[in-house]
């Protein structure tokens, strides 16, 4: 129970959650659950595990024995890869859907960004020079509703990951944030392998005792182009252990295994922010091992410029009088200098709409997946990836909750098709904005 909780300003905060409804970024929280952070910089949790992030790049069929997360017989380096990328992905919710209790003390309400908002960096790993560096690019492709592009990816081993991130969130009747994630995103080791991530739902909890904090629920899946597929259900408390951030992942040879029911080649259950085991199937007697222990490895945090080397539209220059105004908790301060922010933002939208003009995204594009459409906007390549991979997963191309697979009833006929996809030609023509 945090001490804020009995503050006048969040039982009157509580107030105004219990009857809201709509775009959760309108909502105005006290100060001492606002975060200095933009959601912007959520993208970069995807990379604060280098080594695990490049790892399946480095197994081959040389390899890959070495590389079995305890598997003995382990059968092939796709085997192998597709339980690095695994692995790698449960590192990544760690990071996800706990830095800001770490750093923080609970969750916190990240700054909304604005349209065109930039934030990049890179992870160096300076002792280990055969890593080369990984870069990460994000970009507020969306301000209504926000939607966030992003790409990590390091050129000296070919591995990148694209995607993008929005979320519809709800409370429910006992403050619990209900959180629905849309979009997806596609892990590729060189141009010869890839793997369609989706992110799962969530929930925040704690928002009465005014100290919220993330717990996943439903499934993420992992499709991989050679077939396999990994299906994670996770769950709070009380669930499959009584623990919380409780998971089981499932690894198929094929979707088709999955959809028909047959067992899976592993089972990995535990923590995705602490241990889990793995039971491999099929063997004589199914044999157990340790598949990860998140205490054993530290994040690399990513290297951003200092804000008086940055460019006007990235993050924390941007928003740099209204993080110290939160740090400081200086709630008319705030006001004032968020205010100054949006209003040059609605001038900027004014502007352009007698224009007749759209803010012109930088380095990622809407690409319209729906067969008919004619709206002019980019269609997918030959041979586009999402496609192959949602296709062996029977996931929808649609614009619903990820993870959502065809033909079920979320997967709505009339919803648009449009993802939002990086330009890599964009990157390496950009003249202003530096690492
Ligand atoms: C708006 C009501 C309010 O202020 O409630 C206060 C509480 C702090 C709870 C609301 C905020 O909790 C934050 C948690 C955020 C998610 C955390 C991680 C991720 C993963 C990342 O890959 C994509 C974004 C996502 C889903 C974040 C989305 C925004 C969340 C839900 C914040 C809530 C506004």
């Amino acid at each position: 129970m945090s001490s804020y909780a009995g503050s006048s300003s969040w039982k009157s905060f509580l107030k105004s959650v219990a009857t809201f409804r709509g775009d959760i970024s309108t909502l105005t929280a006290p100060p001492f659950i606002l975060s200095p952070v933009s959601l912007s910089e959520f993208s970069q949790y995807w990379g604060e595990y280098p080594e695990l992030f490049l790892e399946p790049g480095f197994i081959n069929d040389e390899n890959y024995k070495s590389h079995s997360c305890g598997d003995k017989d382990i059968e092939s380096a796709e085997v192998a890869r597709m339980l690095a990328v695994t692995k790698w992905f449960i590192f990544a919710l760690k990071s996800q859907y706990t830095s800001r209790n770490e750093s923080m003390g609970s969750e916190k309400k990240p700054l909304n960004p604005f349209l065109g908002e930039l934030f990049v960096g890179k992870w160096k790993m300076d002792e280990k020079p055969e890593l080369g560096e990984t870069v990460l690019l994000s970009e507020q492709v969306s301000h209504h509703p926000p939607k966030t592009a992003f790409t990590v990816f390091n050129d000296k081993n070919n591995v990148k990951l694209e995607g993008y991130s929005q979320i519809k969130a709800t409370f429910s009747k006992t403050l619990t944030l209900g959180v629905r994630q849309y979009g997806h995103s596609i892990f590729s080791i060189r141009d010869n392998e890839s793997y369609l991530i989706t992110p799962p739902p969530l929930h925040v909890e704690g928002i009465l005792m005014a100290s919220p904090f993330a717990e996943l629920e439903g499934k993420s899946f992992i499709q991989a182009s050679t077939g396999m597929l990994a299906v994670l259900e996770f769950s709070g408390r009380g669930y499959f252990s009584g623990k919380k951030n409780s998971f089981k992942a499932r690894i198929y040879r094929s979707s088709k295994d999955y959809h028909n029911n047959k067992e899976p080649m592993y089972t990995i259950s535990g923590q995705w922010s602490g241990v889990s085991k793995m039971i491999k199937h099929g063997a004589q007697e199914p044999s157990e091992s340790l598949f990860h222990d998140a205490t054993k490895i530290k994040p690399t945090y990513l290297h951003v410029k200092p804000i008086e080397e940055q460019h006007p539209l990235e993050s924390r220059k941007a928003w740099k009088d209204v993080a110290k105004a939160i740090t400081i908790g200086d709630y008319k301060l705030i006001g004032e200098t968020k205010s100054v922010l949006e209003e040059r933002q609605r001038n900027m939208r004014k502007e352009e709409e007698a224009k007749g003009i759209d803010w012109e995204r930088r380095w990622f594009k809407d690409v319209d997946y729906s067969k008919d459409s004619k709206n002019g906007k980019m269609k997918p390549e030959e041979g586009d990836k999402f496609l192959e991979l949602a296709a062996l997963l029977q996931l929808s191309t649609k614009n619903v909750p990820s993870g959502t697979l065809k033909a079920t009833k979320e997967d709505i006929p009339t919803a648009d098709a449009i993802h939002w996809r990086f330009q890599r030609n964009l990157w390496d023509e950009e003249k202003e904005v530096v690492l």
